[in-house]
Parts: C-alpha cells; structure tokens; sequence
C-alpha cells in the first residue's frame, strides 16, 4: 500500500466506518477500497465491547488503507462513556501501532500535543477537531478558533459545522481557501451537502463518502464523489454550476451533467443546491465561480426578478429555469430551456409515429388541436405557451383557478376548474400534458384524469420524471395514445441548458445514453 498523505494540496475520498465489530470494520475497509476511498475513519467509540490492545493491533495490521483513528466521547457527541484516561491511552496506542492519522478533539489537544509534539517519532499525523453544532459562527470568530486549534501543534484541523442555510457554507469555503494548514471542514445535511462536493475546489483535505448499503444523512457516496462528481478532477479553476431547488434530492440533473462535462474536456461542477432564500443566496454566491444555475420547483417564477436580465420566450412565460452569469459583466441572464424541450418533445413523438397514413406535413402537428393542460405553474407556463405558438388550443386545468384563468389569458385559451378535468372529455386526436406533480415518486399512484377518458387523447405527455413510464403514461398506452415521458423533456431542457452554460455545443447523443442507462 502506498503512503497517501493529507497534504494541503489534494484531496483525498475517507469513508467513515461505524461498524460495531472488529470484522466488520475489516470487511469494510476493504469495501471501501474497492468503492475509491483513499481513507477510512475508524471510530473505535461504535466498536462493541472494544478491546484496545487486541483490536487495534487485528485492524492496523490488517488494513487494506490508510486509517484515521477516532474515538469519540460522550461529551464530543460519541459514544464512548469510560474514563478518560484510558480513550487517550488507546489512542496513543494507536499512533504506536502505527495508524496514519489520530484523532483528538480541540479541548484534550494542547494538553496532549503541545507535550508530545517535539518527541512525536511515528509517521502518525495529529487531527485536531472541532464539532460546532450551534450557528456557523462570525468569520472573525472562527478565525480565532482556527488559531488555538492550530496552537496545539495539529498537523491538520479538523471543523464541522451545522448550517442552517446554505449561505452559511460560504464561510466554510473562505476558511478553506485561506487556512495556512491541511484542514478538513464541511457541514452535513440537505443544506450542507454541497459543502462536501466543493470542498476539493477550495482546497479542503478530506471529502467524505458513505458506502453502498449503510448510507450516512447528508454525506454523499464514495462511488458518486469518484464516479458522478469525479472530486479528484476538481481544483480551484472548476467552474460551479448548481441546481436551486426546494427540496432538491430527487433531481438526475448531476448525474447528467458531471459526466458530459468532462466528455467535452469542461472544467465544471453540476452540485444540488437546496436553496430556501433566493435573496441571500444570490447576493452570497456571487462571485464568477458560481458560473451558472438550474432552477427547479418552487423558484422558477420568483427567480426572474435576481436576474439582470430575461430572455424573451422566458420573459413571456414569466418562468425561468437556466441563469448564467455573464463572463463579460458578471450579470445573471435567465433563460427558458423547458418550454422548446418539451413542445419538441411532443412535436417529434406525433411526427415519428402519429402520421398514420404516412403523409408528411408541414408546419407543426400541434396547428389546430386542442391541448389539454393540467397545472398552471413554471412547467405549466412553459407547455402553454410552447402549445400556442404552434397553433393550438389550449385549455388550462389547475387547482388554483385564478391562475389558471390569468395562464389562459397569457395564451388565449381557456381555463376550467380542476374538479372538472377528471371526467373531461377532449376533441378527438387532442393531446394531454400533466404539469402537476401528481403521479410523481412516492406517490406513484396518483394521475389527473379518469382512464375512460383517455382513449381520446392522441398523445399523452407527462413532465414528470421519477418514474419513468409513470401511472397515467402505462393507462394511457393501454388506452392506445402515444405517450412521451418526463424524461424526454427533461434530457432535452438539459440539453439547452449545457449549450448556455458552455457555450459548447452540447453532445446529444452522449447524454442520451446517460438517460437510458441510468434514469
Ligand atoms: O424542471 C426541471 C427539472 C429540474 O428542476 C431538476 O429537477 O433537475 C432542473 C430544471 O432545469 C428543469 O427545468
């Protein structure tokens, strides 16, 4: 095994292992080796029955990795509830058994460090920790912190914070950049998630993964940093490109985007942002490393107005879900990629197949028909207006009414209560469009319209995306419409959404083959 080292210049994948037996913690190790960690936290604290002497000796001989050493006290949010004295003797027993990295934590360090430092023989590299789980604290305040942690003489400090706003994660990556040692420190949890994905771009040490099969809240895994994020090629040029949305969890946008990122050789990052205030995020993330954002549910409307400017198509559909900032002046421009995504969707599906009599046509095989819509929100807008300027008649469906009727004046078309589109029956050769989000994982059960109707509707298009072939696409296939998925529009907004933020054109095929591989 080679000697990897925590250097203030890589950063290293470490899997934290809470197994409750020495074996386990063995085949986990080798588990995480074969997953990509380059390390793995052992907390001696989750060990059942842990016995030092015999159990540190079995594990350091045999480990497949370098391991970090950690045996967490009550006090410090561990397990550990013994005496004192003899955690610090075990530890120390680590170092002499030759573990890579020991953990202590900021309040026994300058006790233990500051003594032993000038006589410390053993390759054995000192982790300095701090779990702050109250606010993030002032910029000022943890600098001082960062000092005394420093003070003990650690070789490389460890900070964990619990944000509640992902704005708050702007002082981790302002500590990373500017701290004179190897430091490690991230946030866990939904909002602080990203903190672990950019960490290798501010120059942070250590990124952590969970493994397949015992996944810890808020940590991604080791297999996505190596394979989807691909941490290891990001450095401080890496261009940020975020999905904001609330919640933010279930979107394929990363798994799409990373890897076409580096088919085309882009030095970029596509990271899930869960973003609750647009104003504070905005004016935190404003510098050009934050080169552009997706917009997802609910803040494709309230977006428009951070936006320096607005496309046209955007601007009329008065929904926006691309931003770039412009390299030139640093302005954010918002664009619309769902409204053509999905029309052409629709368009090309009823072209493939839907000429039954082989003629072709010219124009738009929308011109003339009647579209039915269900949902008046971003998608809803995008669909509507897409429908209209291909000639069709829209009729509009939505829970709230009001908006249902100011979406049908935007476009001239009518709106009806939603009660009512359960049993609507649709011209002959209509299509449907489901906008809601009904139907949508977990609650896959759910569809918008009664299965009698739908024998009527031509084509059947639903934007939602998990899953697939959701329950209204498989009953309207039985009924015999065409249907077209949520993730034909999907792969195709992130299509036009990869042109704006690359100014490359976008290799299509490539990301089709993601879609069918993994979605
Ligand atoms: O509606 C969607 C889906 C999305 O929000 C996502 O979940 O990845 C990304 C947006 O760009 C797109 O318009």
């Amino acid at each position: 095994m080679g000697v990897v080292n925590i250097t203030k210049n890589t950063t290293m994948i470490c899997a934290p292992l809470m197994a409750q037996s020495v074996e386990q913690v063995l085949s986990n190790m080798y588990q995480a080796k074969a997953e990509g960690a380059d390390v793995v936290e052992i907390r001696l604290d989750c060990i059942n029955n842990f016995q030092p002497g015999k159990d540190l000796e079995i594990i350091l001989t045999k480990k497949p990795l370098p391991v970090l050493i950690v045996y967490r006290p009550k006090w410090a949010g561990g397990l550990y509830e013994g005496d004192e004295h003899k955690r610090l003797e075990a530890l120390h027993l680590a170092e002499d058994l030759g573990a890579d990295y020991v953990d202590f934590e900021l309040k026994v360090a300058s006790n233990i460090l500051g003594k032993q430092y000038s006589s410390h023989q053993s390759g054995t590299r000192f982790i300095v920790s701090c779990n702050l789980d109250c606010e993030t604290p002032s910029e000022e305040d943890l600098g001082y912190l960062v000092s005394r942690m420093q003070a003990t003489g650690a070789d490389i400090i460890k900070l964990v914070f619990s944000v509640n706003d992902i704005t708050e994660i702007a002082r981790i990556f302002q500590l990373l950049s500017h701290c004179q040692v190897p430091i490690i420190a991230y946030s866990v949890g939904e909002r602080g998630f990203v903190s672990q994905l950019l960490s290798p771009k501010f120059n942070g040490a250590l990124v952590y993964g969970s493994l397949k099969g015992t996944p810890v809240s808020g940590l991604p895994t080791v297999e996505s940093l190596r394979q989807t994020y691909k941490v290891g090629h990001i450095n401080a040029d890496t261009k940020v490109f975020g999905l904001i949305s609330k919640p933010v969890g279930h979107s394929k946008g990363p798994i799409l985007h990373n890897p076409t990122f580096r088919h085309v050789n882009y030095n970029g990052i596509y990271v899930p942002m869960f973003v609750d205030d647009l104003k504070k995020f905005f004016s935190t993330y404003s510098s050009p490393d934050f080169a552009g954002f997706s917009v997802g549910f609910p803040y494709k409307e309230a977006v428009m107005k951070f936006c320096d400017e607005v496309h046209p198509l955007a601007q009329a559909i008065a929904a926006v879900n691309t931003i770039i900032r412009r390299p030139s002046d640093g302005k954010l421009i918002g664009y619309n990629t769902d409204c053509e995504a999905s029309i052409t969707a629709i368009e090309d599906a009823i072209k493939e197949r839907g000429y039954k009599n082989g003629t072709a046509s010219f124009g738009s095989p929308l011109a003339g028909r009647m579209f039915v819509l269900a949902g008046a929100g971003g998608a809803g807008r995008a669909l509507a207006f897409g429908a209209k300027s291909r000639g069709a008649r829209v009729v509009i469906f939505d829970i709230d009414f009001e908006r249902a009727k100011s979406l049908a004046s935007d476009v001239m078309g009518a709106a009806r209560p939603f009660e009512d589109i359960l049993n609507f029956q649709p011209e002959k050769g209509a299509i449907l469009a489901n906008a809601t989000p009904l139907g949508m994982h977990p609650n896959t059960d759910r569809v918008p319209v009664s299965e009698e109707t739908l024998r009527d509707y031509q084509l059947v298009f639903d934007a939602v995306y998990t899953p697939r072939k959701t329950r209204l696409l498989k009953d309207a296939e039985a009924a015999g419409a065409i249907i077209v998925s949520g993730v034909e529009m999907f792969l195709r907004q992130a299509i036009g959404q990869f042109n704006l933020f690359t100014g490359k054109e976008a290799p299509k095929e490539f990301m089709r083959e993601i879609v069918l591989a993994k979605f």
